[in-house]
């Protein structure tokens, strides 16, 4: 079977692996976060979100993150905005890329932005309008795109009506997300293949949060399909607050060392990454989720 021979993955550690955190996390270890993760390579990072504060109050910093974050040439730095209020308060900070989030289920859409998923459509309309007249890509995350805290399995059906809408307000970038790690590959597959009855390869992405352990199975479930995009999160950092129990994303770290041992391209160090993800875990007071950044940590300390 031929896989991709080159992988792209975009870290969300700083957006969705902090974003649930119940402790303030300062803006300059945000910023430093970013700027471990760009010097270890990652070429794509989530930075902040333009969410209410009275939803999210961990990322209620965002203009000062974007402020504080010192830019590398040929690094995209993204956003999340939900609304036009997000994306106005988004541009003058001068993201290269925003995301807007719908879910394929109704009772997740409600919990996590207070709308329908046909009121969330017509939210983003003019957002994605004004980002692309802005010259930005606008990508869209598809939240429980196989199961839902709420309203438990999803069908690929529901997935392809959503892909739908977001194709037809021209989200460029479909990202087909296991928002409570639910997924098992045959799943992933199956709502992969309706995003790519849509969009072309390079624009779909996985993002999978790991809560079950089938991250892993599932990102190499879709590199099968050719699929080589990927979100992870250092350290593994994340959970998401419309989302109880679900833990964070495939940690970056786990995802390199799988792709490297498949040969694949990442332009990824990860040595550097595992400083990222140790520096990110001290912050927060606790030990890496990822296990490779926990047992390389602890071959270092010998
Ligand atoms: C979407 C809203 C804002 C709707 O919230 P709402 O209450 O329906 O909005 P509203 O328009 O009625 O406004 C209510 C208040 O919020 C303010 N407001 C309104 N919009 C904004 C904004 N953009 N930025 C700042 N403030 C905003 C607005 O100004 C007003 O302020 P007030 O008058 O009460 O002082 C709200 O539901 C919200 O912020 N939700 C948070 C959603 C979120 O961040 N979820 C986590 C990220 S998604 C995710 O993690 C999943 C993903 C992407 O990773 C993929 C996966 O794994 O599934």
């Amino acid at each position: 079977m031929n896989l991709p021979s080159r992988v792209t993955l975009v870290d969300v550690g700083p957006r969705d692996g902090l974003q649930n955190e119940k402790q303030p996390v300062a803006t300059e270890h945000k910023a430093q976060l970013v700027a471990m993760l760009q010097a270890a390579g990652l070429r794509e990072i989530e930075v902040t979100s333009f969410v209410s504060p009275k939803w999210v109050p961990q990322m209620a910093d965002n203009e000062a993150v974007m402020a504080a974050i010192a830019r590398q040439p040929g690094v995209r730095y993204s956003v999340l905005t939900p609304n036009m209020k997000g994306l106005e308060a988004a541009l003058p900070t001068k993201p290269d890329e925003i995301v807007v989030f719908a879910a394929a289920s109704e009772a997740f859409s409600q919990k996590n932005i207070n709308c329908s998923i046909a009121e969330s459509i017509e939210r983003f309309a003019p957002v994605v309008e004004a980002a692309h007249a802005a010259g930005l890509k606008v990508r869209g995350a598809l939240s429980c795109a196989v199961g839902c805290p709420y309203e438990g399995d999803i069908s690929a059906d529901q997935v392809e009506r959503v892909v739908l809408l977001m194709k037809g307000i021209g989200v460029d970038h479909l990202g087909v997300a296991d928002t409570i790690g639910v997924g098992t590959p045959r799943k992933i597959q199956a709502a992969m293949e309706r995003a790519l009855k849509h969009y072309p390869l390079v624009e779909v992405s996985g993002h999978f949060h790991d809560t079950y352990g089938q991250a892993l199975s599932n990102i190499y479930a879709c590199l099968e399909l050719g699929v080589h995009n990927f979100d992870a999160s250092v350290a593994g950092l994340g959970g998401c607050p419309y989302a109880k129990g679900a833990t964070g994303n495939v940690a970056t770290e786990d995802v390199v060392f799988m792709l490297n041992g498949l040969g694949l391209e990442t332009g990824i160090d990860i040595d550097k990454l595992v400083d990222a993800g140790a520096y990110i875990s001290n912050v927060l007071g606790r030990p890496p989720v990822s296990r490779v950044g926990r047992a390389l940590l602890a071959k270092r300390a010998g």
